[in-house]
C-alpha cells in the first residue's frame, strides 16, 4: 500500500538517499576513524563486512598471516580494528596494568542458562568483575594444586586406552582406522568433566557425542566467529549486542526461557547444572565421597568464603567456562602434537628415544604405563615438541581483541585513537622470523633446544597460545597436566602410523582453529617402552 502511494519517483529518491547514506557512512568509516593511514587492503576501511566475509572463509590465520607478510607490523582490518603483529607489542595491549578491556567480541560468547546469561571470566568484557572473579577462584587452577588433579587425568587416560586397545589396535581394513581427531576430543571433554565434576560426560565409553554437546558447542562457535555484531559495528546500530539480541540472546526468548516456556539453555550448561544439583543432593544426605579436590567443590569453597559475589549462577558460570574454554583448546592441542609427529617420523623417533632411555632408566613408576606429572614435567624433548606444536597449531585463530584506552596509543610506528580494536594472533606473532628463526614456518622441536638463554627468553615471551597478560589463560597448567601426560602414555602403549599417509588434515578457523580427517591405526607394543 504504502509503496503504491509513494509511486516509483519517490522511491527512486528513497533509494538514493539511502546509497547517499552508506556512501557518507562508507567514506566516513574509511577517513573519519583517524586510521586511514594504516596499511591494509583498500576496501578494509569501509565496512567491517570485509573481515567478516574474510572470517566466514574458515582460514582467517592463514589470511592473516599473508596479510601481514604483504603490509606489514600493522594491518587494518576494519573500520575501527587493527591486528598487530609486533611481539613488543604484546606487552603494551595485554599487560595487567594497562587498561585495555575486551572488545564487544566476547560478551557474544555468553551462554545461556534458563535464559540468564553466563558472564565468565573468559567471556566478560568488564575488567573490574574479571578482576574480582579471578582472584576468588585462582587458587583453583595454581600449579602448586595440578598433583591433586593427577588422579582426574588418569582414570580418564585409563579408559581412553582401554577403548583404543578394544575398538582398532591390529584391526584390519577399515574397522582399523581410528579417527584420532575425533578420540582425542572426546578425551579432552571428558578429562574437563572429570577434574570440574568428577564425573566424564561419557564420549570415550560411548566413542561419540554425549547429548550433542560438542555439535552444540560447534555451532555455537560458528556462530560467534561469524562475527554478526562486529560487522553492525560500524553501523552504530547498538555496537555489539545487537543482532545477538536478535538472535541468540533476543530478550522476548529470554524472557520465555526465564519463565520456563522454553528451554534455551545450552546442552554444556544443562550437564553442568545436573551435576551441581546432584552435588548439593549428596551433600545434604551427608555423602561426602573421595571426589572433593575437582573444581566443582573448589569453586563452592570460594563461594562459602564470599557468598554475595559468588553466588549459585557464578558457580555455574564457572563450570561452565571450564568446559568451553578448556576442552575443545586442549583436544585441538592434542592433535596437533600427534599430527605433526607423525607427519616428521624424524622427531618422532626423537621423542621416542628420549621415552624409551628414561624407561629404561627407571623413570616410570607405573606398570600400566601411565607416567606421573613429576616424572614427565622435565623430559627437555617432549618439552620442545609441545611448545613447537603450540606454535605452529594454536587453538585461538583469531585476534584477542582489546579496546585501546581513551588516550589513544603509539603502536608499531602509528597513532591509534581511543576506542579502536587492536588485537594479536597467535598464528601471525608465531611467524616472526627474528624471534623463532628463518625457518619459523617449519615444525623444527629442536629451535628451543638451541636456542640460547635470551633467545629462548624470547620465544616463551612471543608464544601466545594461551594469550597473555590479565587475562591470559587460568587453565595452561591443567592442560600442560593433560598433555605431557597423555603423549608419552600413548606413545608407550601403541605404535602409530597415519591411516592416509599423503593427504593432510582439514582446518576450519571459528575462533577455534578445528582440524578434521586425521586419521591413524594402531598397534599394541608388545612391551610397554
Ligand atoms: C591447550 C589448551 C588451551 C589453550 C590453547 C587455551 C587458550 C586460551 C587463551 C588464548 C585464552 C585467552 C583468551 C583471550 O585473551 O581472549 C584463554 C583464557 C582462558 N582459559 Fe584457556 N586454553 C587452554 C586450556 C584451558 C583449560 C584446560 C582451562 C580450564 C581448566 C581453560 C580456561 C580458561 C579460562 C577460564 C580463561 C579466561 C581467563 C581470564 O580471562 O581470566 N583453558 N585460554
Amino acid at each position: 500500500m504504502i509503496l503504491e502511494h509513494l509511486g516509483f519517483g519517490s522511491l527512486k529518491i528513497l533509494g538514493l538517499a539511502l546509497l547517499a547514506g552508506l556512501l557518507f557512512r562508507g567514506v566516513f568509516n574509511k577517513y573519519g576513524h583517524g586510521l586511514h593511514n594504516i596499511p591494509g587492503p583498500w576496501i578494509a576501511g569501509f565496512s567491517d563486512l570485509w573481515r567478516l566475509f574474510l572470517v566466514r572463509r574458515r582460514h582467517a590465520q592463514e589470511e592473516h598471516i599473508a596479510l601481514h607478510q604483504k603490509y606489514g607490523p600493522i594491518v587494518r582490518l576494519g573500520p575501527r580494528v587493527v591486528s598487530i603483529a609486533d611481539p613488543d607489542a604484546i606487552k603494551t595491549i595485554y599487560s595487567p596494568s594497562a587498561g585495555w578491556s575486551k572488545s564487544q567480541f566476547y560478551p557474544v560468547q555468553q551462554a545461556l542458562a534458563k535464559g540468564k546469561r553466563l558472564e565468565t571470566m573468559f567471556n566478560t568484557a568488564n575488567d573490574r568483575y574479571h578482576a574480582k572473579l579471578r582472584r576468588s577462584v585462582s587458587n583453583s587452577y595454581a600449579m602448586s594444586t595440578l598433583v591433586a588433579f593427577e588422579p582426574f587425568v588418569d582414570s580418564t587416560s585409563i579408559e581412553f586406552l582401554k577403548q583404543l586397545k578394544t575398538r582398532f589396535v591390529d584391526k584390519p581394513g577399515e574397522d582399523g582406522i581410528c579417527d584420532f581427531g575425533a578420540w582425542l576430543q572426546f578425551y579432552a571433554f571428558d578429562v574437563i568433566g572429570e577434574l570440574t565434576f568428577s564425573k566424564r560426560l561419557g564420549f570415550v565409553e560411548k566413542g561419540a557425542d554425549v547429548d550433542n554437546i560438542i555439535r552444540d558447542l560447534e555451532s555455537f562457535l560458528d556462530y560467534v566467529s561469524w562475527d554478526y555484531a562486529n560487522s553492525m559495528n560500524h553501523l552504530k546500530v547498538g555496537q555489539i549486542p545487537f543482532l545477538d539480541n536478535l538472535l541468540i540472546k533476543n530478550p522476548l526468548k529470554l524472557w520465555a526461557a526465564q519463565s520456563g516456556l522454553i528451554n534455551t539453555s545450552a546442552p554444556v550448561a544443562q550437564f553442568a547444572r545436573k551435576h551441581i544439583t546432584e552435588r548439593q543432593n549428596d551433600e545434604s544426605l551427608g555423602e561426602e565421597k573421595s571426589r572433593r579436590g575437582d573444581f566443582l567443590n573448589r569453586f563452592k569453597e570460594a563461594r562459602a568464603k564470599d557468598p554475595d559475589f559468588i553466588t549459585e549462577q557464578l558457580v555455574l558460570a564457572l563450570t561452565v567456562a571450564n568446559m568451553f574454554a578448556g576442552s575443545d583448546t586442549t583436544g585441538i592441542t592434542m592433535r596437533a602434537v600427534f599430527y605433526f609427529l607423525l607427519k616428521n617420523p624424524s622427531t618422532m623417533n626423537s621423542l621416542l628415544a628420549e621415552i624409551s632411555e628414561k624407561s629404561k632408566a627407571g623413570g616410570f613408576s607405573r606398570e600400566d604405563g601411565l607416567p606421573q606429572w613429576e616424572e614427565v614435567r622435565d623430559m627437555p624433548y617432549l618439552g620442545a615438541v609441545i611448545n613447537e606444536s603450540l606454535r605452529c597449531h594454536p587453538a585461538v585463530g583469531l585476534t584477542l581483541e582489546r579496546m585501546v584506552p581513551a588516550n589513544g596509543v603509539k603502536l608499531a610506528g602509528y597513532f591509534l585513537p581511543g576506542g579502536t580494536i587492536a588485537g594479536c594472533s597467535a598464528w601471525v606473532l608465531h611467524q616472526s622470523t627474528d624471534v623463532y628463526g628463518k625457518d619459523a614456518a617449519d615444525f623444527r622441536p629442536e629451535r628451543w633446544l638451541e636456542a640460547t638463554t635470551e633467545q629462548r627468553r624470547k620465544m616463551n615471551n612471543t608464544l601466545f597460545s594461551f594469550g597473555a597478560g590479565a587475562r591470559t589463560c587460568i587453565g595452561k597448567n591443567i592442560s600442560l597436566l593433560e598433555l605431557y601426560k597423555l603423549v608419552p602414555a600413548i606413545l608407550r602403549r601403541f605404535e602409530l602410523e597415519l591411516a592416509h599417509p599423503e593427504a593432510s588434515w582439514k582446518t576450519h578457523n571459528a575462533w577455534f582453529v578445528r582440524q578434521r580427517e586425521f586419521y591413524v591405526r594402531l598397534k599394541e607394543r608388545k612391551q610397554i617402552l
